[in-house]
């Protein structure tokens, strides 16, 4: 699976017809096994780009390719910023949602019972999402999510609502599925030490629309204790002092 964006452009117009130019020339290439994170200040475009991704917004100038072929609904994964679970569904039948609307896809219930219990919901296969903490919703979105199958999976700031324990455990949590099921990743966080210590490379946009990429040389695979490293701390800094001196 290779991801490539080909000077992509997208403005949205608003209800009085003023645009807002918000993606603009943007180059970049995802590999396949790679994890790759998106951040950068509020407003400069990052759900966008997962949206043009997914096909849920089409951009109005440049080429997005997976694999060589155009994208189109439904090719990768995507757990959007908000969870969207299905409020009248169990949590088990919105994770089964992936296999009803893709014919193609055979997931038994079986198998996706066995899921839930792997990210600690076992007990709650049949409770409606309201009954659900937050970390536990989110894991539940991002099950159905991984449930497409597919190899691409767009990851809107799935932890943002977690406290700092529970966000560590997700942290590890989806590392060792990454390299188990071999998927990539691309994923957006404010977080920037969650950023280091989760990519191979970071992608930050710039208020100008310019992007810049910065290789994460820490070694894997990581485990926590990485997270009090002077490595990571340093890593840290540099990318707070690029971006809190940018205005939007
Ligand atoms: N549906 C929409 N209609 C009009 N403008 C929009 C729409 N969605 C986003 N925008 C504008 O596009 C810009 C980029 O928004 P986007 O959500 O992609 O940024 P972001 O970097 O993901 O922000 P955040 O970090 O706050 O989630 C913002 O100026 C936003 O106001």
């Amino acid at each position: 699976m290779t991801l490539v964006l080909k000077n992509v452009s997208y403005t949205f117009t608003n209800d009085r017809k003023q645009q807002n130019k918000v993606i603009s020339q943007l180059n970049m290439q995802i590999n396949q096994g790679e994890f790759v994170s998106l951040i950068g200040k509020s407003g400069t475009g990052k759900s966008t780009i997962l949206k043009l991704i997914t096909g849920l917004l089409k951009q109005d100038e440049g080429e997005i390719l997976v694999n060589g072929k155009f994208v189109s609904l439904g090719d990768v994964g995507y757990m959007p910023q908000r969870d969207l679970l299905l409020p009248w569904r169990s949590i088990i039948d919105n994770i089964m949602i992936a296999a009803e609307l893709q014919k193609d896809l055979e997931i038994t219930r079986a198998e996706a019972v066995n899921w839930l219990a792997r990210v600690g919901l076992a007990e709650y296969e049949n409770a409606l999402p309201n009954q659900l903490s937050g970390g536990m919703r989110q894991r539940a979105a991002f099950l159905r999510a991984l449930l497409t199958n597919k190899d691409l999976l767009l990851l809107d700031e799935p932890f943002g609502a977690l406290d700092a324990l529970t966000k560590k455990e997700m942290q590890a949590w989806l590392l060792s599925i990454w390299q188990e099921l071999n998927k990539t990743i691309l994923f957006i966080t404010h977080d920037l030490e969650e950023a280091c210590f989760l990519s191979d490379r970071i992608i930050l946009l710039h208020p100008n629309k310019k992007m810049e990429e910065i290789k994460v040389e820490l070694p894997r695979p990581r485990f926590p204790e990485l997270l009090h490293s002077i490595e990571l701390a340093g890593m840290r800094y540099e990318l707070e002092k690029k971006i809190t001196n940018e205005t939007v």
